[in-house]
Order: structure tokens, then C-alpha cells, then sequence
């Protein structure tokens, strides 16, 4: 695309043509901006000296001048303001102009008279010259080496990303998209996408598939062309990895495709033979008619090598049994209780375990065996379970972690010990990895990780990579709870294969101290719930309502609740759904104007379509490792700042968590949402004092077994479900069939040698495949590490 002079006439679109003054806020990682410019020249109705433009228009430089193209809003405090959806450096139509734009600042070393010089030689259209070959610099006599490389840099530098926001804008592709594509790319990108739209599909997160075919229709590449294909191949395995599955069968993924790419003459036989070729380049994995995104195909099999190197290594301790008994005969005295046969069962094979997996229902004591297991294992190794002890020794010994922040606080809380999430113990940067791995492994002697069943397969493998091979493990996790969030299903498989020492947890002890919540669970668990078990009791009720009523019991419940003074933060509602007459948002949108309503003192902000003010209860949406803060860490807004009111001069909500404040500043708004009610899905891993758990028929899709499983059991002391009953049993009775495709029971079978096949179990490094090329020759597919992870799909 050629890059022409600009004059202000640009026919229809409307335009402000302004100088930049300075930026307000800026985002750097978003590329977001807003800054206040001068207007030069408009064609929109507007008659500001200055006006505020926003829009992912990062890195622009004041002085400069800039034609922007979008649209006036009118923001509800700040007045009017242009969301600007493209922008381009404004290169002046006159000699004068020109020369001054190529003498400004943006330009080192290049003054007024050198400006004009380059234009005498190379004319009105310089720049597109020098663009398209900087050699024409050496034309100019006199400019030096440098001076005329920097120039032709710049010029690439800044008219790059716009020809591709150009380019791209005619596709509806975003600011924001183009950013991403841009910093991959540079000034290639338009030529690429030209070429091979299909590519970005799997180069760049967020770059769909429709956008490329969009793209390569225009640019009449042939529906069953080999890079459409396989472009949709890469979106079927993407989009079934979001779904939770590690691979996809090949019959299923090439009907899949087939659906996708609706193209009429495309068989079956065609998509598999581009399947073979994807697995030849090793784009994709096929093996024993399976197909597998490489990240999660070398996850399941690296998992299963880490798993055996760290079984197999040998465990050197014994310990005659009258001591053992004696031991935790000791610590049954101190904890004034006496284990159960299985209890004890769980602390023996743990300390004798390299690895062992503790599993079982709420209330069967996983949590009092898990300090069990602590105080046996402290005493039979002689150490100190104190960690001030070690304040100026060697390393603790004991790693205590979980998925998410609050499961780890509560971990943290029941044992008395420190407890971290497994992100922060493997020195997860948010970005570009984990600090811990093979390489730089964990420190300690005994690791127990606690919600395991929300562990998916991607970082169970970060996680094992980083155990060294003498650590002992400990998973703790309740497999009737919701699968993990990202694909796999890693604890009910290693429970599946049997070739993990395990302990099942049977008996309930908090059912003993009368608890109704535990015995609807286990009644759910065992498929004995009837009807009758939905009685009222000391901490149980149901109050039955039909689904239009159900905001308002469930608001009139919350509100009596507040009224007799308790916490808003031991009181949670959670549903399955967002959007649906008795769904998330509205039942936040009414809490929220019943708990919290607008008062003249009380500050407020609008992003989107929410309003926080000051007193909200908000949940955090993502994993901030910087700030200490993670996906499902509920808090609430204590303070919002305009921008005049701080020295960063941005206008930002501070939220205070359990044990720190954290800091938003308005593009991270979309961090958070209120969580006066929140997803069953987002509640795993915490747990309530107080439960309020609407049913209603509109939820049909989701109300499964094992979600209202997770919900039941999240409360601690009371729990209130409103709604029908009849929606309620139908969701109990309903098993969720969408089982997951994994491999890594049948892979742990194989690599601990209980099964043969003909899959290829890979360690790092090792030969995986051999794969027989068009030519007959054969290649040798080795394991490498593949630079992507699932959730760059995600
Ligand atoms: N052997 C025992 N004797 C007496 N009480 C016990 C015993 N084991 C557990 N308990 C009690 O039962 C209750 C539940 O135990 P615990 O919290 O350890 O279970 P859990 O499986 O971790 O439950 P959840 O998953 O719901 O947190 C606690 O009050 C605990 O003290």
C-alpha cells in the first residue's frame, strides 16, 4: 500500500487533525492511551480549542501531529472526548511543511536546511521513496551515514504500524489487535497477512478464524486450500482445549473441521490427509488416531516423565511400626482426637510415599490429616514444623500451596504454616514464564498441594518439572468437585490408573457434629437425596420460589441477614449462570443497590456497563502476580482517586484483600466485577461462612451433579438454597457427560509398564515419533519444548 501525502480532505470520514500535547494515561502493556490534543483541523462538529482523545494510540509524541479518524463520545464527567479507531502521522502536502516535519524533533540530527536538501532531491514524495528503499538517502549529498540511517528508522517505525492499522482497520481488525500483530511483525505484517492470513490464527492470541477467512476469501484463496484447513484444524483443537480437552479423536476433529469450514466439496479423507501434514511439520499431534495441540500433548507426557523420575527415586526412611504407632499415638494426644482406621492409614503411607494422593468428601478430614501428616512427618525426620525456626537456617522444609489465593489462605489458616499459590511458588511473572523448573528446581522436603482437582494439565506439568527427584508429595483434592478450569481432568486420572498411592477418605465427621450442609453433599455424592432431605434444619434451609421471584427472595434473604449485622463478606451469593432472569449480574446489580447504594459523599466510577463506588464488594477476574493478587481473591473498594489527586495523575480504584491494597487504574477496571454474587465455577477452591445458592430452571444447562456439588460444599455454616426445587433435583440427578479426552491415565499406565501400546511416551528430548513423508523418506520427530501454552489459546 502506498503511503500518500496527506491532505485534511478524506472524504466522509471524519477526522480531527491535531497537535499532541500530552498524555494523560498511558498503558503500556495495553497500548492504551489519552491524551489532550490541540485541534489543527476537524470535520466533526466541534468548536474545542483542546479536546481529550483516547484509544490504543500508545507512544505517540508530543508536538507531533497526528490526523485522527473516529468518533465524538460524551463522557459522563469529562465531557466530550474522541475514541479514536485509527490515526495516522500527519505527513504535510506543502514543500515548507514537509521540511519542517523532517527538521522536527522526531528526527536526530536532521535540521532545517538538511530537510530541504532531502526534498530537493527526492522530491515531494521523499518519504515514500526512503520507505521503500533507504538507499535514495545516499543521493542527498552531504547527509551522513547515520543521520540518513536513523531517518529512514524513524520513517519505518512510524509509518509502519500505520500502514498496518490501515490495512487491518478495512478487515474491522481493532487498535488493540493491531498492536499485538504489529509487535510480532514490524512493517511485514501487511505483506503477510496478504500472503498467509491463516498463519496469525496461530501465531496471535484473539486472532480468530473467521478474521483470516475473511482476509483469504477477499484475497480469493480457494476454500479447501491446505493453510484453511489447517488454520481451522488449529481453531477446532483451540476452541476443544477451552472446552477442557487435551485431544480431540480424529473422526470428531475432522467433522469439526468439516462443520467449521463449510465448503461442499471438502471430504473427510482430504482433512485427514492435511492432518497428517500438520503432524508431519508437527503443528499438530496425531498419534493412535488422536489429535493433540503439541503444548498439551507435551504436557500430558512430560507430567508422566516427571511423575515416574520422582516415584522412582528411591525413598529412604523406615520406621519400626510400635514407633510410628507411638508417634502418631503422641500427636492424637495433642490434637485431642482419635484418627479414624482411614486416617491413620493416609498419615502411615504418607510418610512412606514419594508421592500420594489424599482424597475425599468435605468434612472426612483431609485438612486434619493433612496436619497429621505434617506433625508425623516433622517428628520422624526430626525437624522443626515452627518456620520461625528457620528464620535465620537453612530453607523450610515444608511447601504448602494451591491453586488459588484463598484456597491457600485457608491452607494457610487450618495449618498454621505458610501457604502460597502454585503460581507464586514457581515464580510465575505474568508473562513470560515460570522461574522455577527443572533447571532451578523447588527447595524443601515434603510439598503438599491442596484443591488438586483444580490443578489442570498444563500446570500439574509447570508444577512437577520444578520437584526435585528426593521431594515427597502430597495431592489433597476432592474428585466430585468441578473439573479444573483449563483442559484436563489431571486428579481423577491419576486416581483412574491406580499407579499413585492413594487414600480415600470415607467417613464424615462433621456430619457428626450435626451438620445438614455435609450430609446433603454425601447424599449428592452417593445419589440418596430425596426430596425429604431438603427439610429445614439448624443450618439449612430451602425456601421454595418460582424463577421470577428469585432475585428478590434471594435479595430479601441477604438483607435480613445484613440486618442482624452479618459481614456482606461472610455472606455469598453464587449461581451458575451471568446472563438469565435470576443470573449473576442481575442479582449483583440489585445487591449492590440494596447494599450499597449511591450517596452524595460516596465515589463512583462507570466502566462499561458497571458502577463501582466506594464499599463494594468485588471479586478480581485475573492472576496479578505483581500485585500479589489472583483470579477469584474477593475484597473491596476503599478509596477512589480522580486523577488530579495523585501524583501518577490517573484516576484509580484501590481495593483492599485480606491482607494488602491494590491499586487499579482504569484500563485494569475490567480486572474486576462485584461479587456480591458470584460464578459456582469462580467460588472452587473457597469456601463461605454463609451460603446463598439460587436454582431456577433457566439454568438447565448447567445444573449438573458436580456443580451443585462444588456449590453445596463451599459453606461453612449455613446454607440457604432459594428457587425450585424440582430444578434442584433434576441438576443433582444429572450427570455432566461432556467427559473430558485426556491420555494421561492410559500414558501413566504405559510408563509405569502395566500396559503396552504403541504410543511413543516421550522424556524430554527424546525421539517421539517417526512419521513417513510424501517422498517415502522418514523423518524423526524429537520433543521439544513448544514455546506455546494452552492459555495462549484462551
Ligand atoms: N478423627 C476425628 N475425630 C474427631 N473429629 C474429627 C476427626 N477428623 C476430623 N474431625 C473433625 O471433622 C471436621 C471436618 O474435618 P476437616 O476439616 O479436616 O475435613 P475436610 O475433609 O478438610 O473438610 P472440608 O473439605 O469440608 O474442609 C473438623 O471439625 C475436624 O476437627
Amino acid at each position: 500500500m502506498a503511503l500518500e501525502m496527506q491532505s485534511t480532505e478524506q472524504g466522509n470520514e471524519r477526522f480531527i487533525k491535531g497537535e499532541w500535547l500530552h498524555t494523560i494515561f498511558q498503558n503500556e502493556a495495553e497500548q492504551f492511551a489519552i491524551a489532550k490534543i490541540r485541534v489543527i483541523e476537524t470535520n466533526e462538529d466541534i468548536n474545542e480549542k483542546d479536546i481529550v482523545v483516547k484509544g490504543y494510540i500508545a507512544g505517540l509524541q508530543p508536538g507531533e501531529t497526528y490526523m485522527f479518524f473516529g468518533r465524538l463520545i460524551t463522557h459522563a464527567k469529562f465531557g466530550m472526548q474522541y475514541q479514536v479507531e485509527r490515526y495516522q502521522t500527519f505527513i504535510p502536502d506543502t514543500e515548507e511543511g514537509l521540511a519542517e516535519y523532517l527538521a522536527s524533533d522526531l528526527f536526530f540530527g536532521v535540521g532545517l536546511k538538511t530537510a530541504q536538501k532531502i526534498i530537493r532531491h527526492l522530491g515531494m514524495n521523499a518519504i515514500e521513496k526512503i520507505l521503500q528503499n533507504e538507499d535514495v538517502l545516499k543521493e542527498v549529498p552531504g547527509l551522513g551515514e547515520d543521520t540518513a540511517r536513523g531517518l529512514a528508522r524513524t520513517l519505518r517505525e512510524n509509518q509502519g504500524f500505520e500502514r498496518v492499522v490501515i490495512y487491518l482497520s478495512k478487515h474491522d481488525i481493532g487498535l488493540k489487535l493491531a498492536q499485538k500483530i504489529y509487535k510480532q511483525y514490524r512493517e511485514e505484517a501487511v505483506e503477510l497477512l496478504d500472503k498467509d492470513p491463516y498463519r496469525f490464527v496461530y501465531d496471535i492470541e484473539g486472532f480468530g478464524f473467521q478474521t483470516a477467512d475473511n482476509i483469504a476469501r477477499q484475497n480469493g484463496l480457494a476454500a479447501d486450500h491446505p493453510n484453511r484447513i489447517g488454520a481451522g484444524c488449529m481453531f477446532v483443537l483451540q476452541k476443544s482445549s477451552s472446552e477442557g480437552h487435551v485431544y480431540l479423536p480424529l473422526d470428531e476433529c475432522t467433522e469439526r473441521i468439516l462443520e467449521l469450514l463449510q465448503t461442499p466439496d471438502l471430504t473427510s479423507e482430504k482433512i485427514i490427509e492435511q492432518l497428517r501434514r500438520l503432524n508431519a511439520e508437527k503443528t499438530v499431534i496425531i498419534q493412535e488416531e488422536r489429535c493433540y495441540l503439541p503444548s498439551l500433548y507435551y504436557a500430558e507426557d512430560r507430567f508422566c516423565s516427571h511423575m515416574e523420575r520422582i516415584m522412582r527415586e528411591e525413598l529412604e526412611f523406615s520406621l519400626p511400626d510400635a514407633e510410628l504407632l507411638q508417634m502418631i499415638g503422641d500427636i492424637e494426644e495433642t490434637e485431642v482426637l482419635s484418627y479414624g482406621k482411614e486416617q491413620f492409614n493416609a498419615i502411615e503411607k504418607a510418610l512412606h510415599s514419594k508421592v500420594m494422593i489424599l482424597t475425599g468428601g468435605p468434612g472426612t478430614g483431609k485438612t486434619t490429616v493433612v496436619k497429621g501428616i505434617l506433625k508425623a512427618y516433622a517428628a520422624a525426620h526430626e525437624l522443626e514444623l515452627d518456620p520461625e525456626y528457620y528464620e535465620t537456617k537453612e530453607e523450610y522444609p515444608f511447601i504448602l500451596c494451591a491453586p488459588t489465593g484463598r484456597a491457600a489462605k485457608r491452607l494457610q489458616e487450618s495449618t498454621g504454616l505458610p501457604a502460597t499459590t502454585i503460581h507464586r511458588l514457581l515464580g510465575w511473572d505474568g508473562h513470560s514464564g515460570f522461574g522455577k523448573d527443572q533447571d532451578e528446581p523447588l527447595s524443601g522436603k515434603l510439598l503438599i498441594i491442596d484443591e488438586f482437582s483444580m490443578v489442570d494439565i498444563w500446570l500439574a506439568h509447570n508444577l512437577f518439572r520444578a520437584i526435585p527427584k528426593d521431594m515427597q508429595v502430597l495431592l489433597v483434592g476432592d474428585e466430585d468437585q468441578l473439573p479444573s478450569v483449563g483442559p484436563g481432568q489431571v486428579l481423577t486420572d491419576l486416581l483412574q490408573s491406580e499407579m499413585i498411592p492413594a487414600v480415600t477418605l470415607d467417613e464424615v465427621y462433621r456430619q457428626k457434629e450435626g451438620s445438614k450442609i455435609i450430609q446433603l453433599a454425601h447424599e449428592i455424592k452417593h445419589d440418596t437425596l430425596t426430596p425429604q432431605s431438603l427439610a429445614n434444619a439448624k443450618d439449612f434451609s430451602f425456601i421454595p420460589c418460582r424463577e421470577g421471584d428469585v432475585v428478590s427472595v434471594v435479595t430479601q434473604v441477604f438483607q435480613r441477614a445484613v440486618a442482624k449485622g452479618m459481614d456482606t463478606r461472610d455472606l455469598q451469593v453464587l449461581a451458575p449462570i451471568y446472563r438469565s432472569q435470576a443470573g449473576i449480574n442481575i442479582i449483583n446489580k440489585t445487591l449492590q443497590e440494596l447494599i450499597n447504594p449511591p450517596a452524595e459523599k460516596k465515589r463512583e466510577v462507570k466502566f462499561m456497563e458497571v458502577i463501582f463506588r466506594i464499599g463494594d464488594k468485588v471479586l478480581q477476574l485475573v492472576n496479578q502476580p505483581e500485585d500479589g493478587v489472583y483470579n477469584g481473591d474477593i475484597g473491596e473498594i476503599v478509596a477512589i482517586f480522580r486523577a488530579n489527586e495523585n501524583t501518577e495523575k490517573k484516576e484509580q480504584i484501590v481495593v483492599a484483600f485480606d491482607d494488602k491494597e491494590v491499586v487499579y487504574e482504569r484500563p485494569d477496571y475490567g480486572n474486576l466485577m462485584h461479587a456480591y454474587c458470584i460464578s459456582i465455577h469462580k467460588s472452587q477452591g473457597s469456601e463461605f461462612p454463609n451460603v446463598i445458592l439460587p436454582v431456577a430452571f433457566s439454568y438447565t444447562r448447567m445444573l449438573k451433579k458436580n456443580l451443585l456439588y462444588t456449590a453445596i460444599t463451599r459453606s461453612k455454616q449455613t446454607l440457604i438454597i432459594c428457587g425450585e426445587s424440582e430444578a434442584f433435583m433434576r441438576g443433582i440427578r444429572t450427570i455432566d457427560t461432556n467427559s473430558r479426552y485426556t491420555s494421561l491415565k492410559e500414558k501413566l499406565l504405559i510408563r509405569f509398564g502395566k500396559e503396552e501400546s504403541s504410543a511413543v511416551v516421550a522424556a524430554e528430548g527424546e525421539l517421539i515419533a517417526t512419521v513417513e513423508l510424501e517422498d517415502g523418506t522418514e523423518m524423526e520427530i524429537l520433543d521439544e519444548d513448544p514455546s506455546l501454552s494452552p492459555y495462549d489459546f484462551m
